[in-house]
C-alpha cells in the first residue's frame, strides 16, 4: 500500500481534509516538524562553504547531519501515527448499548489510548531535538537566510504544540492514572522548553531583520 508520506503535497492535503480519520492531527504535527527541520537544513546548506562562516563550517555539517536524520523519523511518524491511531479511530465508534459492550469497549479503548500516544510523544521528542538545531543555527547559520531560521522555528513551535495536544487528548481518557501522568509529565516539560526556546530564536530573527 502507498505510504501517507509518499503521496504528493496536493494529494496529502485532500485525504488530511477527508472524513478519513487518518492522518489526523498526529501526521499534520509531523509533516509541520520535517517541514520545520528541513528549513534548517536549508539554512546549513546555504551557509555550507562561505568564507564569511568558516569557523562554523564543522558545527554546521554536523546540524546539518542530525537533521537530516531528524526529518527522516518526523516524515516516517506520519504513517507511523496512522496505524498507531486508527484502531483508536475505531474503537471510540463501539457500541456501548449492553453492560458486556461497555466493558469491551472501556478495555479496548484503553489499550488502544496506550498505542495512540506513543506517536505523539516520540513527534515532541523529535521537534524537540530540532528546535535545539535551531538554536544554534541562529547564531551560526548565514544571515541572508535568517528568514528560514524563524519560518523552521515557527513550524516546529506548532508542530511540538501539535504533538503535544494528541498526547492530551489521548491521555486525559486513560484510566491508568499513574501511566498517564508519566507521558503527561515528559511531554509538557519539553513543550514548555522547546516552546520558550522557540520564542528566544524567533525574536533574535526579528532584531537581526531590524
Ligand atoms: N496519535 C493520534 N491520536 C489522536 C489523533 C491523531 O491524529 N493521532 N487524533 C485525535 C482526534 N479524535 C479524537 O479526539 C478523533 C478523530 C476522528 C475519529 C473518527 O473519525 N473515528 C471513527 C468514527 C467514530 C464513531 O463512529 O464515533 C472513524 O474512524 O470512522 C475519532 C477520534 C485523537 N487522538
Amino acid at each position: 500500500m502507498e505510504k501517507i508520506a509518499q503521496k504528493s503535497c496536493v494529494d496529502f492535503i485532500e485525504v488530511l481534509a477527508s472524513k478519513s480519520a487518518v492522518p489526523g492531527g498526529g501526521g499534520a504535527a509531523a509533516l509541520a516538524g520535517a517541514i520545520g527541520m528541513a528549513l534548517g537544513s536549508m539554512v546549513c546548506n546555504l551557509t555550507t562553504g562561505k568564507k564569511k562562516y568558516a569557523q562554523y563550517e564543522e558545527t554546521i555539517q554536523e546540524i546539518l547531519a542530525k537533521a537530516a536524520k531528524l526529518e527522516e523519523e518526523l516524515l516516517s511518524m506520519i504513517d507511523k501515527d496512522a496505524e498507531g491511531f486508527y484502531p483508536l479511530s475505531k474503537a471510540y465508534g463501539l457500541p456501548t448499548s449492553t453492560e458486556e459492550e461497555k466493558q469491551y469497549k472501556s478495555e479496548t479503548m484503553e489499550k488502544c489510548l496506550k498505542v495512540a500516544c506513543e506517536v505523539p510523544m516520540n513527534i515532541v521528542r523529535l521537534c524537540f531535538d530540532s528546535i535545539k538545531l535551531h538554536e544554534e543555527l541562529v547564531d551560526k547559520g548565514s544571515k541572508l537566510a535568517i528568514s528560514d531560521v524563524g519560518c523552521g522555528v515557527q513550524c516546529l513551535r506548532a508542530a511540538i504544540l501539535s504533538g503535544q495536544l494528541n498526547v492530551i487528548i489521548n491521555v486525559n481518557s486513560m484510566k491508568d492514572r499513574e501511566y498517564a501522568g508519566k507521558i503527561e509529565k515528559e511531554c509538557n516539560q519539553l513543550v514548555q522548553d522547546g516552546v520558550k526556546i522557540c520564542d528566544e530564536v524567533y525574536e533574535k530573527v526579528l532584531v537581526a531583520l531590524g
